[in-house]
């Protein structure tokens, strides 16, 4: 039970690198994406997401972000096209966000920090025989990240925030069925692609990261129950409310990013 890893003075993105020596390799993420620098793809195809059978589990407080889990024990909810060679199997989605009035975001746009970054995670169920496997291989991994910005409340988003009093402190979980992500997408699907990592340790090299140009909006009341929830469990006497649980954008090391839109 050493000194695990989080978002803090001590144990925060900066210090990850003495647990975890990947923290400083070839195709690290975040990045700052640059579009100006980004090279239009003619050949990335549209992304598809086949959502609509999708069987959301459970929402659950894991110390380090609001995290919903879905059935991945078939094709019920994929992601193609674009970068992927396969089809990617939807297993869960988390958010990153910052405290009161600051960025939260994990990428970038020319420096641009948005308040929140909701992360979809995919995985590789065609190559690879679970999640764990997958995780640790070079296209095991397919993150849809999404920027959140403060304007209009969103509907879609009510059910989730709506459920965060049930998981206020780390370790909690609470039934979540029946929501479809679908809702949170944002109008157009354009986006940038490049290969990078998980941005939490393990930090494994695995992700085919592909970020929509277009945030989804929700209200600064529903961006604050955000931070109504703690990194700390109930029992701990600390009582450490969860905002700032983003790691920096990391060097670039050569990658290309690619768009799919001019
Ligand atoms: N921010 S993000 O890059 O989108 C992101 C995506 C997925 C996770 C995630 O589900 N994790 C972290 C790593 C993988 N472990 C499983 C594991 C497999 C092999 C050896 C140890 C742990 C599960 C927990 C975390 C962050
Ligand atoms: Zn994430």
């Amino acid at each position: 039970t050493g000194h695990h890893w989080g978002y803090g003075e001590a144990n925060g993105p900066a210090e990850w690198h003495k647990g975890y020596p990947i923290a400083q390799g070839s195709r690290q993420s975040p990045i700052d994406i640059v579009p100006g620098s980004a090279v239009y793809d003619a050949s990335l195809s549209p992304i598809s997401l086949f959502y609509n059978n999708c069987t959301s589990v459970n929402i659950t407080n894991n110390g380090h972000s609001v995290v919903v889990e879905f059935v991945d024990i078939d094709d019920r909810s994929v992601i193609q096209g674009g970068p992927l060679d396969n089809m990617y199997r939807l297993k869960q989605f988390h958010f990153h966000w910052g405290g009161k009035g600051c960025g939260g975001s994990e990428h970038t746009v020319s420096g641009k920090i948005y308040p929140s970054e909701l992360h979809l995670v995919h995985w590789n169920a065609v190559k690879y025989k679970s999640f764990g496997e997958a995780a640790a291989a070079s296209d095991g991994l397919a993150v849809l990240g999404i920027f959140l910005e403060i304007g209009i409340e969103h509907k879609g988003l009510h059910q989730i925030t709506d459920a965060m009093y049930m998981v206020k402190f780390k370790g909690t979980v609470a039934d979540f069925k029946g929501f479809n992500p679908k809702c949170l997408l944002p109008l157009s699907l354009d986006f940038w692609t490049y290969p990078g990592s998980l941005t939490t340790p393990p930090l494994f090299e695995s992700v085919t990261w592909i970020v929509l140009k277009d945030p989804m909006f929700l209200s600064e009341k529903q961006m604050g129950k955000f931070r109504t929830l703690n990194f700390n469990g109930e029992e701990e006497e600390s009582r450490r409310r969860m905002e700032n649980n983003f790691r920096p954008p990391q060097p670039l090391k050569g990658r290309t990013v690619r768009a799919s839109f001019r």
